[in-house]
C-alpha cells in the first residue's frame, strides 16, 4: 500500500492545486484523503487535487481513449469530484510538459488534447509561457425564460442587503450561477465565507460568481467596443471562496455578454483577486451558446513528497 506520494504544487492566478502523476491509475484517493491533502493547516493545502492518469487507465475517460493520452482527474478541496477546472487544466498542461509526460515543445504553436469529465479540451502554450485552453462548448442552461430580466435564478449573497439578486446559470461542463452587482463596493462587501443561496436549488450544486462591469474598450479604434473588462469574485462548489476560477471567469464573461446583448464584445478581461484572465468567445457563438477559450498563467511552485495519513 502507498505510504507517501510525490506531488507538485501549482497555481493559475492563485487558484492552487496539488498535482500527482498516477499514469497507471493505481492510486485512487477517497474524498477524506483528498480533503486531508488539501487541508491548509494539516495537509499541503490547495483549492483542489489533480491526478494525471493515462486515459487508457482511467474508467471515467473511457469514451475518450485514443483521443487524448492524459486524463485530468479533478477533485475539489472537500474531496468531491468536479467535471472540469479551467485554471487547473492550464496548470495540468504545464505539469505534463515540465514533468516530461509530453514531448518537448508540445503545445508550442499547436494544440494538444486533454481528456476531462467534461470531454476533450485542447491546450496551446503561448510565446510568453502562458496557456490558452479551448474550453469547448458552453450554454446558458436556464434558457433565460423564468424571469423577465434575462435571468433564470435568484441568489442571496451574504453580507449585502438581504435582497435576492437575479442570476444566470451557465454550463461550462461544470455548473455556474452568475450574479451581477452594480458596484465594486458591493463586490468587496460580499461575505463568501458562506455559500450564496441559489433558488431554484441547482440539482448538482453550483459555483457562484459575483461580477461587476468595469469598462468596455475599443482596442482596435474602429468605434465599436471590442473588449469587455469585468471584476469577479467566486464561491466554488466544494472549495469555498477561491482567488480565481477559470470556468467561473468564462461563465462571468458569457453572462455579462448575454446581459449586454447583440454587439457585445467577444473578448473579456476578467479581474480576479489572484490576477487576470482573458476569455475569448468562439466564432459563431450566439448569446446563449457556443464555444470559448480561456487564457492565463500556469505556475509550478514546489515539488516534494507527502506522507499519507495512516
Ligand atoms: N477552479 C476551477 C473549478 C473547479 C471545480 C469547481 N469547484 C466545481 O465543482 O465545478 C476552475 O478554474 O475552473
Amino acid at each position: 500500500m502507498t505510504s507517501e506520494i510525490s506531488f507538485t504544487k501549482g497555481h493559475g492566478t492563485e487558484n492552487d492545486f496539488v498535482l500527482v502523476a498516477d499514469p497507471d491509475g493505481s492510486w485512487n484517493p477517497d474524498a477524506a484523503l483528498v480533503a486531508a491533502i488539501c487541508d491548509r493547516r494539516a495537509g499541503l493545502g490547495g483549492d483542489g487535487l489533480i491526478r494525471a492518469v493515462r486515459t487508457a487507465a482511467a474508467p471515467d475517460a473511457a469514451a475518450l481513449a485514443g483521443q487524448a493520452e492524459w486524463f485530468m482527474d479533478y477533485r475539489n478541496a472537500d474531496g468531491s469530484i468536479a467535471e472540469m477546472c479551467g485554471n487547473g487544466v492550464r496548470v495540468f498542461a504545464e505539469f505534463l510538459l515540465r514533468g516530461g509526460f509530453l514531448p518537448a515543445g508540445a503545445g508550442d504553436g499547436d494544440w494538444f488534447p486533454v481528456a476531462t469529465r467534461a470531454g476533450l479540451k485542447r491546450l496551446r502554450r503561448e510565446a510568453d509561457g502562458s496557456w490558452t485552453a479551448d474550453m469547448g462548448p458552453w450554454s446558458l442552461t436556464g434558457g433565460r425564460r423564468a424571469l423577465a430580466d434575462g435571468s433564470d435564478a435568484l441568489v442571496q449573497v451574504h453580507g449585502l442587503d438581504g435582497v435576492a439578486r437575479p442570476a444566470l446559470s451557465v454550463d461550462l461542463g461544470n455548473p455556474h450561477t452568475v450574479v451581477a452587482l452594480p458596484h465594486a463596493a458591493e463586490l468587496e462587501a460580499a461575505d463568501l465565507t458562506r455559500a450564496p443561496e441559489v433558488q431554484p436549488v441547482p440539482p448538482h450544486g453550483t459555483n457562484v460568481e459575483l461580477v461587476v462591469p468595469v469598462d468596455v474598450l475599443d482596442v482596435d479604434g474602429d468605434g465599436d467596443p471590442d473588449v469587455g473588462d469585468i471584476a469577479m469574485r467566486v464561491h466554488e462548489r466544494g472549495s469555498g471562496e477561491t482567488r480565481s476560477c477559470g470556468t467561473g471567469a468564462c461563465a462571468a464573461a458569457l453572462a455579462t455578454r448575454a446581459w449586454a446583448g447583440e454587439g457585445a464584445p467577444d473578448v473579456w478581461r476578467v479581474r480576479v483577486p489572484g490576477g487576470r484572465l482573458v476569455v475569448t468567445v468562439g466564432a459563431g457563438s450566439s448569446l446563449a451558446e457556443g464555444t470559448v477559450w480561456l487564457s492565463g498563467p500556469a505556475r509550478l511552485v514546489a515539488t516534494g513528497t507527502f506522507r499519507l495519513p495512516a
